[in-house]
């Protein structure tokens, strides 16, 4: 493995809590790889995050079964001006609001969702994702006044944190339930499937530790999935692209047009999707020299993330 580059990419707007998205970018036989664990995360979580850069810069991606994939486009925690023209900007068909954001109330998730709907129209799909910020009964009164509110929802995204809270959620509503964190952050992805807590499978493939380990994933939950991104520059979002390309069935839009969230990225051409689609690529973008210096980290940071990357590396042999 050559060199390392850590970039601190600027965010538009805040973004689980973050305004600026840091990463490091290794280059191998194979190509690029990204390795971006967010900075809470501690080095055993952060393991599987390198697993999944070093396949993109050493073995390569599976060949895919698709040449393009949906995507829906992410609206954060904003005001619901902001949220309708995010989402006419984006030229997507399907809406996932981020809602049950700390400090904030329930009217302020129904006017975001409302304006959402106005803006997709109803034809369009609204999800939306509660990062586990509901209790059982909170979630069962927030998610029904949420599908009132949008004229429906496709799902609804980690309404609570444990598996037994979303198998209780599950039971008490009709709009489908989808796991995200009780599957990247656990010790066992299957037990949301066999506890009956999910509708729907969240996929990313960083922290499941790759493509290959994600399809594995994918066909041993049984259950619909999702591939979506942890807010990656271009070069991680290509390896959630090429799981999304080789999974054998794809029901859903792909939570992978982050790129939009983004005011600066490390490749000429990011992958900002067109009117909700996205290419599959068949090896990581070639980041540009000039946008790894403009977005280099400062050396403080440059030297945290170098010496996580190699603790996280050295726990691998
Ligand atoms: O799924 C999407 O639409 C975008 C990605 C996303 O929401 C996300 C990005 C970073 C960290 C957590 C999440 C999440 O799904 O909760
Ligand atoms: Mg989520």
């Amino acid at each position: 493995m050559s060199g390392v580059s850590v970039v601190a990419l600027p965010m538009r707007t805040r973004f689980r809590g973050i305004t600026t998205r840091e990463l490091a970018l290794v280059e191998g036989p194979a190509g690029w790889g990204e390795f971006c664990p967010f900075v809470e995360y501690d080095d055993a979580e952060a393991l599987a995050w390198w697993r999944c850069a070093r396949e993109a810069a050493h073995d390569g991606w599976p060949a895919p079964v698709r040449e393009r994939v949906e995507v829906n486009t992410t609206v954060p925690a904003v005001g619901p001006e902001d949220a309708h023209r995010m989402v006419r900007a984006s030229g997507a068909r399907t809406a996932k609001v981020k809602v049950a954001e700390k400090g904030q109330d329930a009217g302020q998730d129904l006017a975001r969702v409302e304006a959402v709907r106005d803006a997709l129209g109803p034809d369009g799909r609204v999800r939306v994702d509660a990062n586990g910020g509901w209790d059982v009964d909170g979630a069962v009164a927030a998610i029904t006044a949420l599908a009132r509110a949008a004229g429906g929802l496709e799902y609804v995204e980690q309404p609570c944190a444990s598996v037994d809270e979303l198998a209780a959620v599950r039971r008490r509503v009709d709009v489908p339930v989808a796991a995200d964190e009780s599957i990247r952050r656990a010790e066992d992805p299957l037990r949301v499937a066999r506890a009956g807590a999910a509708d729907v499978a969240v996929l990313k493939v960083a922290p499941l530790g790759g493509v290959r380990a994600a399809l594995r994933v994918a066909e041993e939950i049984g259950l619909p999935c999702v591939v979506s991104s942890a807010v990656e520059s271009s070069v991680g979002l290509a390896a959630g692209l090429a799981l999304a390309g080789a999974l054998p069935e794809l029901p859903y839009a792909c939570g992978l047009g982050t790129a939009d969230l983004l005011a600066g990225d490390v490749v000429t051409t990011p992958l900002h999707p067109a009117a909700g689609v996205l290419d599959v690529p068949r090896r990581p973008p070639e980041p540009d020299p000039a946008l790894l210096a403009r977005y280099a980290a400062d050396p403080d940071t440059r030297d945290r993330w170098t010496a996580r990357l190699a603790r996280v590396q050295a726990r691998e042999s």
